[in-house]
């Protein structure tokens, strides 16, 4: 039980130290990405398309989750990992308390990741009163893609931002321990970051946020098609596996990424 806690998350947060996230699948991305110094890793459902090659994240089950984060558990000793609860894994408290409850028992996960606003208020209560550390996801929701009419960035306009920002605040105070933000302005982003007290990663959410978080094949450049503009290759940059996260871990500690071009 040597993991890095959410106290000393919420520390780094204190002290203005950047947070290095990035998603992980299997055990040997899990052991790289910990002796290059991330600070966290997200079993992402994008898992979806970048490991089975779906076009959402919407086929993604449990299970699917279940061994990925099994994997990535083995191949780190300190890391805090993070595992995404799948379309409909949280459509009530009950479904969701027991799917939490797998990704955790079964898995190993350290906290769990569910996308949506005041909607799932409740059953982010439900969780942590029970004990389930959770990170909420605001913004671009991949799961609900279909409703969005595509993967275009949220909250720009003044209704949305306050209604994301209220949404952030409420999930704060159902016991949610982070948030991730994703595609929205960069305003919006530092807004968001600087009314909460828990940690809150970007993706596509600009350079004020306490952290940072890409998919690891988008930032080695082998994301097939086009990469969303919030990402970089860093590979292209480096030559190695090994030296392009280390320049990403940097590059997030000092605030160069993102830069102006990577954030909307
Ligand atoms: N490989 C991969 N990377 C991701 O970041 C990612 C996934 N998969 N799967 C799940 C979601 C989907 N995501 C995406 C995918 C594309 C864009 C994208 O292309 N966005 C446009 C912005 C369009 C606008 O201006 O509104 C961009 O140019 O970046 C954003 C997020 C983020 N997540
Ligand atoms: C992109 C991150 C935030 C995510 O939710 C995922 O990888 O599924
Ligand atoms: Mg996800």
């Amino acid at each position: 039980m040597s993991r890095i806690s959410l106290k000393h998350l919420r520390q780094m947060k204190v002290a203005q130290e950047k947070i290095a996230v990035l998603t992980a699948y299997d055990a040997s991305f899990s052991y790289a990405l910990e002796q290059a110094g991330v600070d966290i890793l997200l079993v992402g459902d994008s898992l979806g398309m970048v490991i089975q090659g779906q076009e959402s994240t919407v086929p993604v089950s449990v299970d699917d989750i279940i061994y990925h984060t099994a994997n990535v558990i083995r191949g780190s000793d300190k890391l805090f990992v993070i595992a995404d609860m799948p379309f409909m894994s949280y459509a009530n408290p009950d479904q969701a308390i027991k799917n939490a409850a797998r990704l955790m028992a079964e898995g190993g996960a350290q906290m769990v990741k569910l996308e949506g606003g005041a909607v799932i208020i409740e059953t982010v209560k439900q969780l942590t009163a029970r004990g389930i550390p959770v990170c909420g996801h605001l913004g671009l929701l991949p799961q609900s893609v279909h409703r969005l009419g595509g993967y275009i960035v949220q909250g720009r306009e003044t209704a949305a931002a306050e209604e994301l920002i209220a949404d952030a605040i409420s999930l704060q105070e159902a016991g949610a321990d982070m948030l991730v933000l994703e595609c929205v302005p960069a305003t919006l982003g530092a807004v968001v970051s600087k009314q909460l007290d828990i940690p809150v990663i970007g993706i596509g959410a600009g350079s004020d946020c306490d952290g940072q978080v890409l998919v690891v094949y988008d930032m080695l450049g082998l994301t097939p098609g086009k990469r969303p503009r919030f990402s970089h290759d860093f590979l292209a940059d480096t030559g190695s596996i090994q030296s392009a996260i280390a320049s990403y871990v940097k590059s997030v500690k000092s605030g160069a990424f993102p830069n102006a071009e990577q954030q909307f």
